[in-house]
């Protein structure tokens, strides 16, 4: 018998992708919107700051009346006035005379400058000034920031903090963005067991459960993790169902391979309220993967190999790139750069497959990026899998890596920094 070819790692990518689409935007509160992508261009709707304003605690003037002062001749004035911040009403400074104000509070008409505490003797019904402020000197004008109408942001912009204190800036509570998408996980399998309960002969604990939610959180999505279900085709039918009102995404682990038991395969492949497809895709690990719909919604699914490299290399190479698409966040990742890397040591692969190894990359005398496995192929070693720091990718054709050859590898963190920016121990 022989088996049907397998789908190539592009080909069933493209699938993952072409199954989902951007979520439609949504008015979120700011704080509920850090990492989403921003849906409408964000316009300034008025001038920022909205009012001339002193930058110092410290005395507003006008420039001819103190421009004499010095230490050896200070100049004295009469304090007509105490401007804190939030003063509402319009005030107009008298010549030869100044006003006590605060940073931050509206400048009086007329201020030339505003003289910091520091160069006075701090008093509050006279002052002595013992120097002179240039023209404008800590006066922080209306609009110098953003002009009324100004474009601050660009849809697309993915929201960090700094994006949500210019909305809030700008008096935005709510802003418009891709919600993130709510995705739930599913493990499944007998024997597997929640972490924190002791096993039996035979059981193990749900490592794919936590990574799988954790990875769909690191994203930017939102996980949500459903307790082990076991075998049993009924109940997991039930959960699945029960589970769609709150998905936008559903991710299986387990149970799609060529056993007896792989209770996720029977489940999707029998008739009813969806439409889900099984295939072997050309990829070490991750090769038994389905992908499809569930329920009247047409929920997308993505029904992942139960052994946890195996889940969190599917992860990374098919459900990562369709959440992102969800998230309007397209493009080049910039949580996983690719760097090309000099093999440290030799290793096989199967030429049939992309493989993906667990690697650990590190830097030469040069500053070339140079990789090594962690550990051997087998897809359920997980402590491996935790010490690695990239994945390295290894084409469809490749039989053996030998030292020296140049590999692409994803990083499993940011970009570190070039060889030259290095700062030296000590000194950062
Ligand atoms: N005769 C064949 N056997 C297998 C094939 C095959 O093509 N023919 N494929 C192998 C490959 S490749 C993989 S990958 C696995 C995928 O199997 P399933 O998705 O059906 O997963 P299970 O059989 O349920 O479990 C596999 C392995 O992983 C452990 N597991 C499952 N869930 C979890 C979890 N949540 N946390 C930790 N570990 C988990 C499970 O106990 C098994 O050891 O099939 C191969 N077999
Ligand atoms: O493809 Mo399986 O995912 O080798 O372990």
């Amino acid at each position: 018998m022989s088996a049907a070819p397998l789908t190539t790692v592009a080909a069933h990518r493209q699938s993952c992708l072409d199954l989902v689409r951007p979520l439609p935007p949504l008015d979120l509160a700011l704080r509920d919107a850090l990492g989403c992508v921003l849906a409408e261009d964000v316009v300034s709707p008025r001038a920022l700051p909205a009012f001339d304003n002193s930058g110092m605690d410290g005395y507003a003037v006008r420039v001819r009346d103190v421009e004499a002062a010095s230490e050896e001749n200070p100049v004295g004035l009469p304090v007509v006035g105490d401007i804190a911040a939030g003063r509402a009403d319009a005030l107009r400074l008298v010549g030869g005379t100044t006003a006590r104000i605060m940073t931050g509070a509206p400048v009086p008409q007329g201020t030339e400058a505003v003289v910091p505490v520091e160069w006075t003797d701090r008093g509050v019904s006279h002052v002595t000034i013992r120097r002179a402020p240039a023209p404008g000197q800590h006066i922080r004008l209306a609009g110098e920031d953003a002009a009324a109408g100004t474009l601050v942001l660009e849809a697309g912009t993915r929201l960090e903090p700094r994006h949500l204190g210019v909305l809030a800036a700008l008096g935005r509570a709510r802003v418009r963005v891709r919600p993130r998408p709510r995705v739930v996980v599913v493990s499944t399998g007998t024997e597997v067991v929640e972490p924190g309960l002791t096993l039996a002969r035979g059981q193990l604990h749900d490592a794919n459960g936590y990574l799988l939610t954790a990875a769909v959180e690191d994203v930017g999505a939102l996980g949500y993790r459903v307790g082990v279900v076991a075998d049993d085709a009924r109940e997991l039918a039930a959960v699945l169902d029960d589970q769609l009102v709150r998905a936008d995404v559903v991710i299986t682990s387990g149970g799609v391979s060529e056993g007896a038991y792989d209770t996720v395969k029977e489940v999707l492949s029998a008739p009813g309220a969806h439409a889900v497809r099984f295939d072997r895709v050309a990829v070490q690990p991750g090769m038994p993967q389905g992908l499809g719909t569930l329920g009247e919604q047409a929920v997308p699914v993505f029904t992942l190999p139960g052994n946890p490299v195996s889940s969190f290399v599917s992860f990374e190479v098919f459900v990562r790139p369709a959440l992102r698409r969800m998230l309007g966040d397209e493009g080049p990742d910039p949580q996983r750069p690719r760097v090309r890397a000099l093999a440290g040591t030799g290793w096989t692969s199967p030429p049939a497959k992309e493989q993906y190894v667990r690697a650990a990359w590190t830097r030469d005398a040069e500053g070339r990026f140079v990789v090594e496995p962690v550990s051997g192929h087998g897809s359920h070693l997980v402590t491996a899998l935790a010490r690695a720091t990239c994945l390295a990718v290894v084409p469809v054709g490749v039989a053996r890596v030998e030292p020296g050859d140049e590999v692409e590898c994803v990083l499993l963190g940011p970009l570190p920094p070039e060889a030259g920016l290095d700062v030296p121990a000590g000194r950062a």
